[in-house]
C-alpha cells in the first residue's frame, strides 16, 4: 500500500488531470500545483515525499528561476524533473539549484512508473563517478590541445569529433556548422564503430530544411541554441529516424549548442551518440556544455586564421603588385631577381635579364590622353605576358618601363624572346591609339655580377636601342 506523498507541477489543465488520473495509485496522497507559487505554497503546508516536475509547456525564459528557487527549497528533498529531449537545456541550471533525477520527456506509462517508484525507493543524490569525472577531464586537456594547432577549419573539426569519442561509451560524434547563414550542414563527423551519419539523417547539408531538424538532437541544438538529450531514440517521434539509430547502436543522443547566436555562420552544434542511455550528473551537462563552447570557440579561430591569411594574402598582393598592370611591382621584382640570381648561382645555370621600355610614350598619352596611356600600358603587359612562360616574370620597373627575369637562359636565346616581344607588340592593335613599338636591352648575369650591375648593363643597352632608332634589340656589353 503506497505511504508516500507526492506532488506534481505543471501549467497545463488537461496534464494535471491525465497525471492524476494514472498516478495517483502511486501514492498515498497526490497534490497538484499549477504553478510554481501554488507548489511553494503546498510545499510549506504539507509534507511531500516526491516532487515530480513536469517541464512541459513551461517557458524557460521566465519559469527557469521560480522552478529552480522551488528546487532549492526542497533542501535536497527528493526531486524529479520530467524534461522534454528538446529541453535539456534547462538540465544543468536547475541542477545546480538542488540534487535532482530527471526523465527525457515523452515517457510510456511503464517509464514514467519506473521512474517515480525509483525516486520513491532511492532518491538520487545526483553525483558523478570519479572514474567519469576523470575522462571528462582527460577529454577537456585533449580538446584544448586539438584546439592549440588550430589552422583549417573542416582539419579543427575533425580533431574535435575524434576526440569527443574518448567520452565513455560514445559512438559517434559529428559537429554541425552554419557553412553560409540558413545553412546547417555536417562539417565532421567521426566514429569508431563506423557509423555514417549522413546516412542516418539522408543528407550532410542543407540540414535546416530537413524534416529531422525537430527530432534529430545535433540538429535541434543547432537551430536552438539548447542542449538537446533523447535518451531513447523513439521519443523523437520520428520512428523511421529511431529504428535506423537503434539498428546503428544507438541508444542515447546529445545535441549541444556551439554558442553562437542561431543562424550566424558561426552557429551549430556538437552530436555526442552513445551505445547506452544514462542519466547525467550538472558535471557532466556542464563539461559537455564546456566542450561545445570550447569546440565553438577553436571554430572561431579557425574561421579567424582563413580570414587572416586571406586578408594577408590580400596585403601581400597590394605589395608586391603593380595596380595598373597586374604584374609585379619594382620592389618586388628586384627582390624576385636577387632570389634568382641566387638560385642561378647555386645551381650553376643561366639567367638572363631583358628590360624595355615604350617607344615616344608621351607623344601617345599628350595625343590620346593620359587614359588611353594607361590603357595601352596593360595591352603592352598582357601582349609581353602572352609570349612569356610562367617561369619568366614581368616587373614594371617604372612608367612605361619592364624588366623581365628570365631563368635557366643564356643571353642568346633571351634575345629571341626579347625579338618575338618587339614583334608582338609591333603587331598588337591598341584601343583608341595608333600601334606602338618598344626598343629593348638584353644581358645575361655574370660571374660575381650583382643584381644592380646587371640592371645597369641591360639599362645601358636599352639606351643603345633608342639611339640606335627605337623598335629594336640590344646586346648589353659584358
Ligand atoms: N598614361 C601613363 N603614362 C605614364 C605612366 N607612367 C609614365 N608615363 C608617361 O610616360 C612618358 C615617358 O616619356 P619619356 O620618358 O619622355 O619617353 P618616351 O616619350 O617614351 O620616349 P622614348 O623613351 O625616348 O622613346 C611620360 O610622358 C610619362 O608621363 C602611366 O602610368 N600612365
Amino acid at each position: 500500500m503506497a505511504q508516500q506523498i507526492g506532488l506534481f507541477l505543471n501549467p497545463v489543465g488537461q496534464r494535471r488531470v491525465d497525471f492524476q488520473g494514472m498516478y495517483a495509485d502511486m501514492f498515498a496522497r497526490l497534490f497538484i500545483a499549477d504553478g510554481t507559487e501554488q507548489a511553494t505554497l503546498l510545499l510549506g503546508q504539507e509534507r511531500v515525499d516526491l516532487l515530480i516536475i513536469d517541464l512541459e509547456r513551461f517557458d524557460s525564459s521566465f519559469d527557469l528561476d521560480a522552478i529552480a528557487e522551488l528546487i532549492a527549497r526542497r533542501a535536497g528533498a527528493p526531486v524529479l524533473l520530467l524534461c522534454p529531449f528538446i529541453s535539456a537545456g534547462w538540465l544543468p541550471a536547475l541542477m545546480k539549484a538542488g540534487p535532482l533525477a530527471y526523465a527525457i520527456a515523452p515517457l510510456d506509462d511503464t517509464d514514467l512508473r519506473v521512474a517515480i517508484t525509483a525516486q520513491l525507493d532511492t532518491p538520487t543524490t545526483s553525483g558523478t563517478p570519479a572514474d567519469d569525472l576523470r575522462a571528462l577531464l582527460a577529454l577537456r586537456t585533449r580538446m584544448q590541445q586539438a584546439l592549440l594547432d588550430v589552422d583549417d577549419i573542416t582539419n579543427v573539426a575533425e580533431q574535435i569529433c575524434v576526440a569527443l569519442c574518448d567520452v565513455p561509451g560514445a559512438v559517434h560524434a559529428s559537429l554541425f556548422r552554419m557553412d553560409v547563414p540558413g545553412d546547417l550542414q555536417l562539417e565532421a563527423q567521426y566514429s569508431p564503430t563506423g557509423l555514417n551519419l549522413a546516412r542516418v539523417l539522408h543528407r550532410s547539408d542543407r540540414l535546416l530544411q530537413s524534416p529531422l531538424r525537430h527530432a534529430f538532437p545535433g540538429l535541434v541544438a543547432a537551430c536552438s541554441n539548447e542542449m538537446a538529450l533523447l535518451d531513447a531514440p523513439a521519443k523523437a517521434g520520428e520512428p523511421e529516424l529511431a529504428l535506423s539509430l537503434v539498428d546503428k547502436g544507438v541508444e542515447m543522443v546529445i545535441g549541444l549548442p556551439l554558442g553562437a547566436a542561431p543562424g550566424s555562420a558561426l552557429a551549430g552544434s556538437l552530436c555526442l551518440m552513445f551505445g547506452r542511455a544514462r542519466q547525467f550528473s550538472c558535471a557532466e551537462l556542464d563539461s559537455f556544455m564546456a566542450l561545445a563552447q570550447l569546440a565553438g570557440f577553436g571554430l572561431r579561430m579557425a574561421a579567424m586564421s582563413r580570414e587572416n591569411e586571406a586578408l594577408l594574402g590580400r596585403v601581400t598582393h597590394l605589395a608586391t603588385v603593380d595596380a595598373l598592370t597586374g604584374v609585379a611591382n619594382r620592389r618586388h621584382g628586384e627582390h624576385l631577381l636577387e632570389l634568382e640570381i641566387k638560385r642561378a648561382r647555386r645551381y650553376k645555370v643561366p639567367v638572363a635579364l631583358i628590360g624595355f621600355d615604350i617607344d615616344r610614350f608621351k607623344a601617345i598619352n599628350d595625343q590620346f590622353g593620359h587614359p588611353v596611356g594607361d590603357a595601352a600600358l596593360r595591352t603592352v603587359a598582357e601582349v609581353t605576358q602572352s609570349v612569356l612562360r610562367a617561369s619568366d616574370v614581368l616587373i614594371r620597373s617604372g612608367g612605361e618601363e619592364f624588366l623581365i627575369i628570365v631563368p635557366h637562359t643564356s643571353a642568346i636565346d633571351a634575345l629571341k624572346i626579347a625579338e618575338k616581344i618587339r614583334v608582338a607588340v609591333a603587331q598588337t592593335d591598341i584601343a583608341g591609339c595608333d600601334r606602338l613599338t618598344i626598343s629593348l636591352g638584353v644581358g645575361q648575369l655574370a660571374d660575381q655580377e650583382s643584381a644592380d650591375a646587371l640592371m645597369q648593363r641591360v639599362d645601358a643597352a636599352l639606351g643603345r636601342a633608342k639611339r640606335a632608332g627605337r623598335n629594336c634589340v640590344e646586346l648589353a656589353m659584358s
